[in-house]
């Protein structure tokens, strides 16, 4: 007996419990860019060490105001001084220079005229005395959480590493991830072909949907439509951690996906989600390796690669954060009521309100190439006049802030 579709977020839910566990590995900080931080990370010292000058100016002692001072030395970065001032002295300082041991406010140079070593004051103060001065641990302190674990590692998360004192990062090793595309109507790339047959795009499509991610790719394809062909490409992807196929999920004499997978001892975990497009989506299981069987239809698999595919990616990866966020946008249009499933409309957003494209069907690129993001459309809603918020996913970056 056929079970009904299964809600989006309990697949998702099922889906993400079967995450493969990968194994921590240490890299390189510069070389971890779109890692998933596999543990929190410690600072292994205090920025800044010593309070320092936030501009170009003398440093001098606030009770000495309003002067003139005597210049007895210099703070430059990397050169601190390594005198005290006292009353009515002053050290000339730049920007990231550490404050002499005595003094506590920096005057700017614009507020200053200099003849010689005498230091004059010619414009205000600053107020707070302190207020060109950052404190010790101002950054971070020693021994404290630098970046939590599940933090993605972008351009300030290396840096911010990096001045906490380490050259090396916990991350999860690369996923391996083989993607297959197969069917018989299915060419490759600009290869001549006939009125039955396609350029196989889903496979591509699917690779750089996840290629910003750390993953050994591998795709394979077009795999003809036979059960031999098909079990023996999921056979030489035994060692992936993840199989995402294309195509023959659903119901036709030729949709041989299942029975594929039954014959290299998967077992399938669910098969069938409420959601347009995209029903006909497979979850199944061999050993620690986790199978994806996306519909055919190019928007049903970029769908279900955005729903489903990436986070599993992400969450494997130690994401804390593994699912796409949607964000309110305004309806430029009226949105009709919902159907039986809920949907993910193909549409253009421009920073503020969002306008569906008016061509829907899944088995078409164009609208997908146009759309920047996916109208939320639940199952059983009412019409929304133009005006109204909708949720939204995002396209780009997978959905992921
Ligand atoms: N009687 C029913 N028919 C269908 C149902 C249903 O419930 N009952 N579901 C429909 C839905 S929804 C979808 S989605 C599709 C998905 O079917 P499959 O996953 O079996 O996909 P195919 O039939 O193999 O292909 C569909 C379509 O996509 C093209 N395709 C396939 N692979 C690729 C590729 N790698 N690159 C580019 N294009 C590809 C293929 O040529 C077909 O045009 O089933 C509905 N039918
Ligand atoms: O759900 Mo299918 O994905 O409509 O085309």
């Amino acid at each position: 007996m056929r079970t009904p579709p299964l809600p989006l977020a309990e697949a998702q839910g099922r889906l993400l419990a079967l995450a493969p566990q990968l194994t921590i590995e240490h890299r390189a900080v510069s070389e971890c860019l779109g890692h998933y931080l596999a543990e929190s990370v410690t600072s292994r010292r205090t920025q800044p060490a010593a309070p320092l000058s936030a501009m170009d100016g003398y440093a001098l002692r606030s009770d000495s105001l309003p002067g003139p001072w005597q210049v007895i030395g210099e703070s430059a970065a990397g050169h601190p001084y390594a005198g005290t001032i006292e009353r009515n002295q002053s050290a000339r300082i730049s920007t990231g220079a550490i404050i002499p041991q005595g003094a506590n406010m920096v005057l700017l140079q614009e507020d200053t005229t200099r003849e010689g070593d005498t230091l004059r004051l010619t414009g205000t103060p600053p107020s707070p005395t302190d207020r060109h001065i950052r404190p010790a641990g101002m950054d971070f302190v020693g021994d404290s959480i630098l970046l939590e674990a599940g933090t993605k590692i972008g351009p300030a998360q290396i840096a911010l590493a990096i001045a906490g004192g380490h050259s090396h990062l916990p991350v999860r090793r690369p996923l391996r991830l083989t993607v297959i595309d197969s069917g018989d109507e299915l060419v490759l790339p600009g290869q001549a072909l006939n009125a039955h047959q396609l350029p196989a795009s889903n496979g591509p499509m699917i690779c750089a949907m996840a290629a910003a991610l750390p993953l050994a790719i591998t795709h394979t394809g077009p795999i003809a439509d036979n059960l031999t062909d098909l079990a023996a490409a999921l056979e030489a992807a035994h060692d992936a951690d993840l199989i995402v196929t294309s195509g023959g999920a659903s119901v036709g004499d030729h949709d041989l996906v299942r029975p594929a997978l039954e014959a290299v001892g998967a077992s399938i975990d669910f098969w069938r989600v409420g959601i347009k497009p995209g029903k006909p989506i497979l979850v199944a299981k061999r050993g620690s390796q986790i199978i994806l069987g996306l519909p055919g239809n190019p928007a049903s698999a970029y769908v279900t690669a955005y729903l489903f595919m990436l986070p599993l990616l992400r969450a494997s990866l130690g994401a804390a954060q593994p699912l796409p966020r949607t964000i309110p946008a305004r309806l430029a249009e009226p949105l009709a009521k919902g159907g039986s499933r809920m949907e993910f409309l193909r549409a253009q957003w421009d920073g503020t309100t969002v306008t569906l494209d008016p061509l829907q069907d899944s088995g078409a690129l164009s609208p997908l190439s146009r759309a920047n993001a996916l109208v939320v459309r639940e199952a059983g809603a009412d019409a929304k006049p133009a005006g109204m918020d909708v949720p939204v996913y995002l396209l780009e970056n997978g959905g992921i802030a």
